[in-house]
């Protein structure tokens, strides 16, 4: 199994959804950091179960105890450990699963590759809860990145069909995305934000769930950062995007979209701005081949709807190989999107971290 991500900044991270705790191991982080733990508390905050109509009713408070390599919250060097206890677990709702498995979650392939060995309640290491100790990496690194002038922020884009303003740095300033930040539902416009909260209802009381897309946006990288072919900055941003259960599609700039575009609609041409290389649009999201541009690094993934669902699905019985019906239990997050986009932001800021720091 490998949780563990990152070449010079190694984040590796351990736990089940209702083991006694979850956390993350730093290798690698300079000496002399000092991390401001409000902030980190606050950013736990954006991501935590719990108290939202949108979310989960799983109440976890998700503040991480550090058991190394911090003296008065400045790293000393040695390797960082963060642990988050599990309080609110109730395994009994995934007995049924043991043997019949959620269409949709990782029960059937997890089966097969541990031979019934793995942790089934909650969905075990494969729950969207280890994303809380991706998120204490993530804004440790954000907090580094900010001293070098580089902020990281992300906001929904899409919830079902309901579409936010895009974040193109053209007509947007930095400070206002920034602002996005704070909002308890991260959208540009909360107009349509509301809409977006009412398709979410919707999906919920027809014991059903939406999907959406997270836009990121990541400012301040100098153009040089990344290399050719295998390990470009879209190579790593996907693969550490990939890391957050549910993300199943990522896109820059243009995207997908550049395909129905001719070559005159989708370069970004040059040119100098008080003694700066710019470019006039950033269609190509800040990347040419696999190399920051030093424009903002624009980025989307798509997030599936839940596939944990109240109403009755199609399964397997998997030891008796007959065909069943299954009810899930829990308590499920009808819309994964809104607390995923601090988990967007972690991985971003820790791959780009990882980059500048060789
Ligand atoms: C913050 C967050 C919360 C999630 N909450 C749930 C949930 O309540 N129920 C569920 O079935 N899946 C949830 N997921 C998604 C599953 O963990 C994920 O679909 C599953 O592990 C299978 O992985 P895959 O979808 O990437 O293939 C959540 C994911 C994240 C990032
Ligand atoms: C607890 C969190 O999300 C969990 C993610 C999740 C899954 O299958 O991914 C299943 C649910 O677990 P449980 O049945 O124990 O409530 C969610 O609550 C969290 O993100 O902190």
């Amino acid at each position: 199994m490998s949780s563990i991500v990152g070449e010079n900044i190694k984040v590796s991270v351990f736990g089940q959804s209702h083991s006694k705790a979850i956390g993350v191991v730093i290798d690698g982080l300079p000496a002399g950091l000092t991390i401001d733990m409000e902030e980190l508390k606050a950013f736990m905050k954006r991501r935590a179960p719990g108290g939202k109509a949108y979310a989960t009713a799983r109440k976890e408070a998700d503040v991480p105890e550090f058991l190394s390599g911090l003296v008065e919250n400045t790293t000393c060097g040695a390797p960082l450990c963060a642990v988050i206890h599990n309080k609110d677990t109730r395994s009994s709702d995934y007995e049924n699963l043991k043997n019949i498995p959620r269409p949709g979650h990782a029960d059937y392939p997890a089966q097969i590759k541990f031979q019934g060995f793995q942790d089934v309640a909650g969905g075990g290491h494969f729950s969207g809860r280890l994303t809380a100790p991706l998120c204490v990496a993530g804004n440790i690194c954000m907090q580094a990145l900010r001293e070098r002038g580089i902020q990281v922020a992300a906001h929904i884009y899409r919830i079902a069909h309901v579409q936010d303003r895009p974040a193109n740095l053209t007509d947007l300033t930095q400070a206002e995305l920034l602002k996005v930040r704070e909002k308890e539902f991260p959208v540009l416009e909360d107009e349509k934000g509301e809409k977006m909260r009412q398709a979410i209802a919707q999906a919920k009381d027809e014991l059903d769930s939406v999907g959406g897309i997270i836009e990121c946006v990541i400012t301040g990288v100098p153009a040089g950062v990344g290399s050719p072919m295998f390990a470009g900055v879209e190579n790593r941003l996907a693969a550490a995007a990939f890391g957050v259960p549910a993300v199943k599609g990522i896109e820059f700039g243009n995207g997908f979209g550049c395909a129905n575009l001719r070559g005159s609609q989708n370069n970004d041409s040059y040119e100098i701005q008080e003694g700066r290389v710019v470019t006039k649009t950033n269609h190509s999201g800040g990347v040419l081949g696999g190399i920051s541009t030093g424009m903002p690094i624009v980025f989307r993934v798509a997030i599936k709807p839940t596939s944990s669902i109240a109403q009755e699905q199609d399964s397997i019985r998997m030891r008796e190989m007959e065909n069943a019906k299954l009810v899930v239990k829990g308590r499920h997050d009808p819309c994964i999107v809104p607390r995923a986009v601090p988990c967007v932001e972690a991985v971003a800021a820790l791959t780009i971290y990882d980059m500048l720091c060789c």
